[in-house]
């Protein structure tokens, strides 16, 4: 029996990682769950699920739940609440599903505590590479890639050494606007860009699709969870999400993942690795699919594609600075605070007023976070 930690449990991918978990039950043991402010469902994941450790985003979401809590279950809240659930159970794997680069420090105390990661928050991959990565080999963990594109790539290697790979495929849907010009996306709306053409996720991953930002992250955390350099991984626009990543070997043999735009397979896929159990999402019909199509990515029609290898390439600090201001932007475009467009133009803003830094400490990523938060939030509304 694996026990499991879950940040963001009342999530989109949280609340699909306990589907997986309801259908396992003999495979699985919740220890904690941690989320934000959604303090009724988490008090019914905590009378299902039994974990021994609780907790909440706030102070006032803490007072909200503790009356409600079966007797026994410790409840923490905020920065360090989340650290606790992370590091301060005896669960074996921590799936970090909560958004943004408020994952890094429990991801970060977790991999100190020996857990293996199961990773979603691909914020703290691009905020913190170096320092993730360099945490988890010295102390043998593993991160386990829950990310639908990673679980395809990961899949597709099967231990195969990097010597042997010439380069990823990363495939992306498009997004809510994949049939706009860039012209036409002047004045469209939080509700139009929230409509993702074929996954449903929460609002912060649905408009970095829509922005290709997503797809920025995402090609970052596969250069950290894989060790290739950023010429040797491409985006392909896939407007299906079928294949959901692929792998070219050095002799020309390209091996791919494919599946229905489902969650739940990956999630379960980093739960069980290296084991694969029965899954409740629907079966794959190519036949009834018929046709599969691609194309490469446009990088001035996605600005927030071509600066996150921009901020890749450059490494240090930039990656963080890139996460930050997009975080913050998304979440004014979401506000009503910015136009869509603006969410590229804060971000190249903040990378060009960056001050670099080589080889960061934690002290210095969390720094420069902070500061292009502050740049971000700074960017002026248009009148
Ligand atoms: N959704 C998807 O299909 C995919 C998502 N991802 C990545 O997984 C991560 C999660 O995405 P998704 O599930 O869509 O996001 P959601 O917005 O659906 O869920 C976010 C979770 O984080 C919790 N949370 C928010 N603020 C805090 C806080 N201060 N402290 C603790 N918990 C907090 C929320 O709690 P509450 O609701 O209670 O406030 C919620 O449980 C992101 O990094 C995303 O990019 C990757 C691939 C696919
Ligand atoms: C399901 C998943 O992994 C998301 O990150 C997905 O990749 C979003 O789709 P696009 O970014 O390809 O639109
Ligand atoms: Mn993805």
């Amino acid at each position: 029996m694996k026990r499991v930690s879950l940040l963001g449990s009342t999530g989109s991918v949280g609340t699909q990682a306990l589907d997986v978990i309801a259908s396992h039950p003999d495979e699985f043991r919740v220890e904690a769950l941690a989320a934000g402010s959604n303090a009724d469902l988490l008090l019914e994941q905590v009378k299902k699920f039994r974990p021994r450790i609780v907790s909440v985003g706030t102070r006032e979401a803490a007072g909200r739940i503790r009356p409600h809590l079966p007797s026994g279950v410790k409840l923490y809240w905020g920065e360090e609440g989340l650290v606790e659930a992370a590091a301060g159970t005896e669960a074996d794997i921590v799936l970090t599903a909560v958004v943004g680069s408020r994952g890094l420090k429990p991801t970060l105390a977790a991999i100190e505590a020996g857990k293996t990661i199961a990773l979603a928050n691909k914020e703290t991959l691009v905020a913190a590479g170096s320092i993730v990565c360099e945490a988890a080999s010295r102390k043998g963990v593993r991160i386990l890639p829950v990310d639908s594109e990673h679980s395809a790539i990961f899949q597709c290697l099967n231990g195969e050494p990097s010597g042997r790979i010439a380069k990823l495929m990363i495939t992306a849907s498009g997004g809510a606007f994949r049939d706009r010009s860039r012209e036409e996306l002047t004045n469209v709306t939080v509700e139009q860009a929230l409509k993702h053409p074929n996954w449903s996720m929460g609002a912060k991953v649905t408009i970095d699709s829509a922005t290709m930002a997503n797809k920025g992250l995402e090609v970052i955390e596969a250069h950290w969870l894989f060790g290739l350099p950023y010429d040797r991984i491409e985006v392909l626009v896939h407007p299906e999400s079928i294949v959901h990543s692929m792998v070219e070997y050095v002799d020309g043999s390209v091996m791919a993942q494919l599946g229905s735009p489902d969650m739940r397979v990956p999630i379960q896929y980093a739960l069980t690795w290296p084991d694969r159990l029965p899954n409740p999402a629907p079966k794959l019909n190519l036949a009834q699919i018929g046709k599969l199509h691609f194309r490469p990515a446009d990088m001035d029609r996605y600005p927030a594609l071509r600066l996150a290898f921009e901020s890749g390439r450059a490494g240090g600090v930039a990656t963080a600075v890139f996460n930050a201001a997009n975080e913050v932007a998304v979440d004014r475009f979401v506000r009503g605070e910015l136009p869509f467009l603006a969410i590229d133009d804060v971000i190249a803003d903040a990378l060009e007023s960056h001050a670099p830094i080589d080889n960061p400490g934690l002290e210095e990523v969390l720094e420069a976070d902070a500061w292009a938060r502050g740049r971000a939030s700074a960017y002026p509304h248009p009148r």
